[in-house]
């Protein structure tokens, strides 16, 4: 088992390399509707992003969170999360967003302190990440893997289609092949990384202009392998409506049966 132990000092007094949780939460959130930003919408009567920063936190191999906030709004969600105390052993960051999640992403990097070698990268529409998956992909990174991704089987058969861009909505789209369902994978975060090889990544893929929807695909472009360890079915995103209704019952079992706040 790889070493995911809570960082501090050792004996020597000398720090400890440290793993540090970048959470890219500057998104307005559109396909959830109208309202604040969908980091700071209510789940269970608490902020989404404070669920989120509480299951990286919840990780003893977790001791830096870098929360990316919306662009003009770092100050408003930093005393947002100081109503929401850590323990002690989590330093807390915040700093301002971009216009895309890559950008974002690549703010949460420049703030790390020197001392991180192992950062994830873990979305703010997340928020019910258990401690488990956190600390599995951690424990990979750790045993040696560059890039490691936590991710689900899929449930419904996929089909590639020619997309009808500047078409009517509902235009039938033609099929042009269904992927063998057992090869793919749907990919949730924390996704974790050695530091360096997503820094590059990011410094790298970002000056071509490519636009990957997820860090482990600009790793990827690097060539660098990425691995996929089990995700878990209540780390889903919150995208749509029906998402914060489930993520509200998922939440209300919780409390019900775990004595989770
Ligand atoms: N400029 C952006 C865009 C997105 N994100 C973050 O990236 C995560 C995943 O993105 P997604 O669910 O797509 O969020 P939004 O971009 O907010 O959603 P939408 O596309 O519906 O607006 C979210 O935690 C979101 O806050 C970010 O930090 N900065
Ligand atoms: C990073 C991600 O959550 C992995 O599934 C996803 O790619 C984010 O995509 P979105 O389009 O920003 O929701």
């Amino acid at each position: 088992m790889s070493d995911v132990s809570p960082d501090s000092a050792n004996p020597s007094g000398t720090p400890r390399l440290r793993t540090a949780a970048v959470i890219p939460a500057a998104g307005r959130g559109v396909r959830l509707g109208p309202g604040a930003p969908k980091a700071l919408r209510a789940l269970g009567g608490t902020p989404m992003l404070v669920h989120a920063v509480r299951a990286m936190a919840a990780s003893r191999a977790v001791s830096v969170v870098v929360v990316v906030a919306p662009p003009d709004g770092a100050t408003e969600v930093r005393n947002l999360l100081d109503q929401y105390p850590l323990s002690e052993r989590t330093d807390l960051l915040v700093v301002p967003g971009g216009a895309t999640r890559q950008e974002s992403v690549r703010r949460g990097l420049d703030a790390l302190p020197e001392a991180v070698d192992v950062v994830l990268v873990h979305d703010a529409a997340r928020p019910l990440v258990p401690a488990e998956t956190v600390d599995s992909v951690v424990a990979a990174v750790r045993g040696g893997a560059p890039a490691v991704v936590p991710a689900l089987p899929l449930a419904d058969t996929v089909k590639q289609v020619e997309p009808r861009t500047g078409g009517q909505a509902g235009e039938p789209e033609p099929v042009v092949g269904t992927p063998e369902r057992a090869l793919l994978r749907a990919v949730q975060t924390p996704q974790g990384f050695d530091r360096a090889t997503l820094v590059k990544a990011h410094e790298t893929v970002a000056l071509q202009g490519d636009g990957a929807t997820d860090d482990a695909g600009m790793v990827e472009q690097l060539g660098a392998p990425v691995v996929v360890v089990p995700g878990h079915e209540e780390a889903f995103k919150v995208t749509r409506p029906l998402d914060l209704i489930l993520a509200e019952a998922v939440l209300a079992r919780r409390r019900a049966t775990d004595g989770y706040v």
